[in-house]
């Protein structure tokens, strides 16, 4: 019977010899074919090795031609009393023995070839060896005797190869490589670089992160040592429907990866809180019970913070890496921001913000304004856990996801109704997010995550790059003076976390910094000879 969901692009590989089992001999041939099979783009789904038994052979070559289209086997077709796959592959696929006189032909020019004179008559034990399936096509062998096996079990071709290595490797690469080449594959490539100075399971998490995020990719990470130094090889194997296809799909998966890799790992608190943050998630996949969403539907993020002329968005931020002396409970900070807020932040992270998801359920319960989740979000279930707790938005930073695994979550985000604040670093950055259209509002932070420290100079012009998503300015804004050069800028709000949660009167400040941003932006606009409209 066949799979009917049998992929002919799948293939096995079955190691024939009581040998390879008593450890005798090494088994160098299952690599070698699976290299050139997945070369010629198969995938290789399984290696298995069984022992000089018709029996065993059959069954197994019965196995792997349910799932693969193609099962190569190697060993068994000599002369000699365990040799007896051709007798096994008749078993399986329900064919009687026959001489085949192709092949006995082939085993007599070898021999004439070796003895260098004229054979009459191939004795018992060498006719042995062209004695196949009846349906069996023989494979010519330039370099041994025995000749090979092809034969089909319905939809599955099965190659049966000697065991000799150079005898198998001549078979592979010419009859049976092709055979293949006909099946009109896609093309397959392989790209690697190395990582110097970087252990593995540094690299894991990442790694993890990229093989869920392209799961048409084959990513695998090769470690090693060389003197006192480590490295990692990181390969990527990808197919396309031709090989230039393929090799820019592989190479495009390796640098991301590495430009990735080698940021994380420039800035080390960042690639600490986020590995960090992958545990918990893993842990909290397992033990958090997400509540059913207190909050009806959705609130729009974007459009109100849209509906004034400079909007701040308060942040509930009760700890940092950089330091907060914060004075404020959640309930009379909300109470305390209210008139001034267009929408709230509120932090997550537990173990260097001190954040917490029933600090995000609470304030979300006891306000009408849109809600950010502020996180390090790296993972699918975040976004679950965002809704569950009453979240209108969430966070995407740039810096810790790059361009592929921020689209698929943000994806994930938009499919669960929620919007998204992506967070870039630099200028560059500002110009390529603000034409993806999953993004809502665009801000750029001022903090440099190398020394945490924060410049708002940093964000000189930034606003005017963004055209199409809301222009936001994160981190830094502490005065009436701050916002109004953020809002020279370009940035139509402002994300204030730190000076409001330290504030002894942090509606005044915030009523401030909302005032002074409007003011200049409206003369902005004057200057320009528009009028603002939302002021
Ligand atoms: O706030 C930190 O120390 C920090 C450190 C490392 C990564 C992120 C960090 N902050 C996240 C933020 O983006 C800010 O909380 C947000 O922009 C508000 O900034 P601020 O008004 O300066 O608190």
């Amino acid at each position: 019977m066949t799979n009917p969901y049998l992929k002919k692009w799948s293939a096995a590989i079955l190691v024939i010899g009581n040998e390879v089992l008593v450890g005798r001999i090494t088994d160098t041939n299952s690599q070698k074919i699976a290299r050139v099979l997945t070369t010629l783009g198969f995938d290789v789904v399984e290696i298995r090795k069984v022992r000089d038994d018709i029996d065993a052979i059959a069954e197994a070559v019965k196995e792997l031609c349910y799932d693969a289209g193609v099962v190569i086997t190697t060993g068994g077709l000599g002369p000699t009393y365990d040799d007896v796959t051709a007798e096994a592959i008749a078993y399986a696929i329900g064919s009687p023995l026959c001489l085949n006189e192709e092949a006995l032909e082939m085993v007599r020019n070898k021999l004439r070839e070796i003895y260098g004179q004229e054979i009459e008559e191939v004795d018992e034990v060498r006719r042995k060896m062209a004695v196949l399936p009846c349906l069996a096509q023989p494979i010519p062998n330039k370099v041994g005797v025995a000749p090979g096996i092809y034969v089909k079990l319905n939809r599955c071709k099965i190659f049966s190869l000697p065991g000799v290595p150079r005898e198998m490797e001549a078979m592979l690469n010419e009859f049976v490589t092709e055979e293949l080449q006909k099946e009109n594959l896609y093309a397959k490539v392989e790209v690697c670089e190395r990582l110097e100075d970087v252990r593995e399971a540094e690299l894991a998490p990442l790694l993890k992160k990229f093989a869920e995020v392209y799961p048409d990719v084959y990513i695998k990470s090769h470690p090693g040592i060389e003197g006192e130094r480590s490295f990692v090889r990181v390969c990527v194997l990808a197919s396309g429907p031709t090989k230039e296809n393929a090799q820019e799909k592989a190479q495009k998966v390796l640098s991301e990866f590495l430009k990735r890799s080698r940021r994380r790992l420039e800035i080390e608190m960042i690639e600490e809180i986020v590995n960090y943050t992958l545990n918990r998630i893993e842990f909290e996949r397992k033990s958090l019970a997400l509540p059913k969403r207190d909050k009806k539907g959705v609130i729009d993020f974007r459009a109100s913070l849209e509906k004034d002329a400079f909007s701040i968005i308060t942040e509930f931020k009760p700890s940092s890496p950089s330091g907060v002396r914060a004075k404020w409970a959640p309930i009379d900070y909300v109470n305390e921001v209210r008139p001034c807020s267009s929408a709230f932040s509120v932090l997550t992270e537990p173990k260097w913000f001190k954040g917490s998801y029933e600090n995000l359920r609470l304030i979300s319960s006891i306000t009408d304004k849109p809600i950010l989740m502020k996180d390090f979000v790296v993972d699918p279930f975040q976004i679950d856990i965002a809704y569950a707790f009453g979240a209108d938005a969430v966070l995407l930073m740039v810096d810790v996801l790059g361009e592929d695994e921020l689209s698929y979550l943000a994806r994930k985000a938009k499919a669960r109704g929620l919007q998204t604040l992506v967070e870039v670093s630099n200028k560059e950055d500002l110009v390529i997010y603000d034409k993806k259209p999953y993004v809502d509002v665009l801000g750029m932070n001022s903090r440099d995550f190398k020394t945490l420290k924060v410049d708002i100079n940093r964000l000189h012009d930034g606003g005017f790059l963004i055209r199409r998503a809301f222009p936001l300015a994160e981190s830094g804004v502490k005065s009436p003076e701050d916002a109004m050069k953020v809002a020279s800028w370009g940035f139509r709000g402002a994300l204030v976390g730190t000076s409001l949660m330290e504030s002894n009167a942090p509606r005044e400040l915030c009523v401030e910094l909302k005032r002074k941003g409007s003011e200049a932006l409206s003369a902005r606009l004057r200057s320009r000879g528009l009028t603002p409209s939302v002021l």
